[in-house]
């Protein structure tokens, strides 16, 4: 099933102009630049923002030419970036305030659920305004999935938030639409927030969608605009094992094994692995007497010049999976490094999304 979603709004500085046709599942992230239109987008999909336009879920129609269904009937949830809850509720109260509402029949979320997903049941009896800005987002989600929406809009749910309540809630947002079924809009400015958390990117600028990736396409693109911030980065998904007594815990894929050496703050499985391209080196040959423990056979696929002085490496791995080595133009031109080549990658760090 997918959702058609086309609008054109025009403000006096400013012009929506948007037509994108996605899978209706998993989590799409809706990336770019302050002011592109990224929350103008999601409003439109909400039916808060007037505009020309059409829109579908399946076979439902939302909006089309003569057609708009009201906010209020569109079956969605929608969070702000900084949530609006009831204040003279309790938690309780305010994540039962839509479910009420809702014949037992149409429920596709069960109460027990959601608080267990989002960490809920501590807080069920305290007042919404006694909550901290993390607790609030939570409760929000929670709110807004007790509807039993067919779609979440949320538009920048961690901006407003210090680093240690992001850093609580990213885990329980990953896998949210997985479990749940209700696929995701999320929109953000954090490529972090789009690498651990998205199956898909929606990069936007000036009112216009760009280009729609997958997460793995997004990272393939040497110049993506996730790497403005920090680099090129890859992600890796996989799996993480038992750690071993040496400290070192396995982190395995497609029958390649990477090696974690920090431990974890908490136990997991699933995780994406997020490697920056300047933490890789490359070799001609594996280094048996290295410190470097994550070693890994690459073929080459290109390599791209980057920064002053410098090459971004593309290379996949023996399971097809991508990964990118950022390493000096000198060192390049002096391994003769070539497209179809196999090199060896030496990961200095790693870190698990967690
Ligand atoms: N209510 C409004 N009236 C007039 N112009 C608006 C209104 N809301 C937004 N705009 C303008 O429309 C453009 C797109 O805004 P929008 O909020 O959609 O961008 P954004 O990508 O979500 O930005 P940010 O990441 O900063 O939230 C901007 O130029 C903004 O100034």
């Amino acid at each position: 099933m997918t959702i058609q979603a086309a609008f054109y709004l025009q403000r006096r500085n400013f012009v929506l102009d948007v037509d994108m046709e996605l899978p209706l599942e998993g989590v799409t992230a809706l990336f770019g630049p302050s002011g592109c239109g990224k929350t103008s987008l999601l409003r439109a999909m909400a039916g808060l923002e007037r505009c020309r336009g059409r829109l579908r879920l399946g076979e439902q129609c939302w909006q089309d030419d003569g057609y708009f269904m009201p906010t209020y009937k569109r079956e969605l949830g929608y969070v702000f970036q900084e949530a609006s809850l009831f204040a003279h509720l309790s938690v309780q109260g305010n994540l039962e305030y839509g479910w009420k509402r809702l014949p037992p029949a149409a429920r596709t979320v069960a109460q027990a659920d959601v608080i267990d997903w989002l960490g809920l049941a501590p807080l069920l009896k305290h007042r919404a305004s006694e909550l901290s800005g993390g607790q609030r987002q939570r409760v929000a989600i929670g709110r807004a999935l007790l509807t039993s929406p067919r779609l979440l809009l949320l538009d920048e749910p961690l901006s407003a938030l210090d680093r240690q309540a992001k850093r609580e809630i990213l885990p329980l947002l990953e896998g949210l639409a997985a479990r749940t079924r209700v696929p995701i809009f999320y929109v953000t400015h954090a490529p972090e927030e789009v690498e651990r958390l998205a199956d898909r990117v929606v990069f936007m600028r000036d009112g216009q969608i760009r280009h729609i990736d997958s997460l793995r396409q997004a990272l393939s693109r040497p110049d993506s605009p996730l790497f403005v911030d920090e680099g090129a980065v890859s992600i890796i998904e996989g799996t993480v094992g038992e750690s071993l007594p040496d400290g070192r815990t396995p982190f395995t894929f497609n029958g390649l094994c990477l090696w974690l050496v920090k431990p974890l703050r908490q136990p997991v499985t699933r995780a994406r692995l997020r490697i920056l391209a300047s933490d890789v080196s490359l070799s001609l040959h594996p280094l048996p007497d290295v410190s470097i423990l994550n070693q890994l056979a690459l073929t080459i696929i290109r390599v791209y010049p980057a920064r002053e002085g410098r090459v971004l490496v593309a290379g996949k791995l023996a399971d097809g999976q991508p990964l990118l080595a950022e390493i000096s133009a000198y060192s390049a031109v002096l391994l003769g490094l070539a497209e179809g080549q196999q090199v060896y990658a030496l990961i200095k760090a790693v870190a698990l999304l967690t």
